[in-house]
């Protein structure tokens, strides 16, 4: 049984449309995350789940029990918020007692829960302290600890790595990662950042605009973006202008071989930058073969950037490992292969167009 259904979930504030028709199935133990740009509904999805808003329309039902109509603290729930939200005026130790005070446990009880969870998120020691006197990462742990302490049913996470630095930010990825997996928590996680949504995540809900654009795996999510949103929004995505016709892919003056294809009409050709070979670069199989030219390289050590002037279009190259005949490449023309097997279409709508057959 999903842990969390959600059906035909809406929300508007005043006239305009926040959220349409969410439909979510969230298995017990899952890590799930919500993706999107600024604006699209994460947050308001989250907050309708715990309860501090309500929506118009739709269900929410946690293990078979629909709980949309209970207030926020009865749907046995833990939340993680952006800006830590700890007590100032309260130490660590009562900060993560809160809610276990709140549910009136015993003393004994309470104190077992506040040591383990704060041994939980690396902070033994820090129990009477402020959190005044922590930094920011350790304030988001005095959150983690509170949220877990109560054993929630469900546990949802509001952007909560946002205001650390970037070191910080993995660091504690892979800790909440880590305990997650390891309690086995069902766990709704939101945030704008995509690699952070790929390295932590069981599932990825890509969203735009109130909408669901596709749910996948970080593999499925990156390798087999099902619309162009979620193709364009994770990673970084070439797109190409082409033409489909009988059994025929034409890109710039090029036309190749593309049998079993969909229907005729304009598409768009995309590729991820990994996957565009360079004259001299290993790889065979069938391409679409360009001539460009190399406007700019940016050279970053592990990998190199390379911007290309193409007869279809602009697009990027990525190289790993670059041998220095590939740095001094700036100014000069060189012939781009795409490989079939590594493109992917989109029609006019913004669905990809599923290549199967021609695989
Ligand atoms: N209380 C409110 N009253 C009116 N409009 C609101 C309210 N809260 C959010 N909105 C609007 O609803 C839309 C969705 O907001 P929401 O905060 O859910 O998006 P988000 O995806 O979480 O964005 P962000 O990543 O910036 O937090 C936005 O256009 C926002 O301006």
């Amino acid at each position: 049984m999903a842990d969390l259904k959600i059906q035909g979930l809406a929300k508007s504030y005043r006239d305009v449309r926040v959220l349409e028709n969410i439909d979510l199935d969230i298995a017990s133990g899952e890590f799930f995350t919500l993706l999107g740009p600024s604006g699209c509904g994460k947050t308001t999805l989250l907050r309708t789940i715990a309860g501090f808003q309500h929506q118009d329309w739709g269900e929410i039902i946690v293990k078979g029990e629909r709980i949309d109509h209970k207030p926020a603290h009865k749907r046995d729930i833990g939340m993680v918020f952006q800006d830590y939200a700890v007590f100032p005026h309260l130490t660590v130790a009562e900060n993560v007692a809160f809610g276990l005070k709140a549910r009136a446990l015993p003393k004994g009880e309470i104190e077992a829960r506040v040591a383990e969870s704060l041994k939980m998120v690396r902070l033994e020691g820090y129990q009477d302290r402020l959190p005044a006197e922590m930094s920011g990462g350790q304030q988001q742990r005095i959150g983690l600890a509170r949220a877990m302490a109560i054993r929630p049913t469900l546990l949802l996470m509001d952007e909560p790595l946002s205001n650390l630095d970037a070191k910080l930010r993995i660091e504690l990825r892979e800790d909440i990662r880590d305990i997650q997996r390891r309690l086995g928590i069902t766990t709704i996680y939101v945030t704008h950042d995509q690699e952070e949504a790929l390295a932590v995540s069981d599932r990825i809900c890509v969203m735009n605009k109130g909408n669901v654009e596709q749910i996948g795996t970080p593999f499925e999510i990156y390798r087999k973006p099902q619309r162009r949103f979620a193709a364009s929004f994770v990673g970084t995505m070439n797109f190409l202008p082409g033409l489909l016709e009988g059994g025929r892919l034409v890109v710039g003056r090029q036309t190749v071989a593309f049998p079993g294809a969909g229907s005729p009409g304009i598409v768009e050709v995309a590729i991820r930058p990994e996957n565009v070979l360079l004259a001299g670069m290993a790889g065979s199989g069938p391409a679409i073969s360009l001539a460009g030219e190399v406007r700019k390289v940016t050279f970053l050590g592990r990998e190199a950037h390379y911007t290309l002037k193409t007869e279809a279009g602009e697009i990027v190259a990525q190289v790993a490992d670059p041998e220095r005949d590939f740095i001094e490449m700036e100014g000069r023309p060189v012939e781009i292969r795409l490989p079939l097997d590594k493109i992917v279409l989109f029609s006019s709508n913004g669905d990809v167009i599923d290549l199967g057959a021609a695989r």
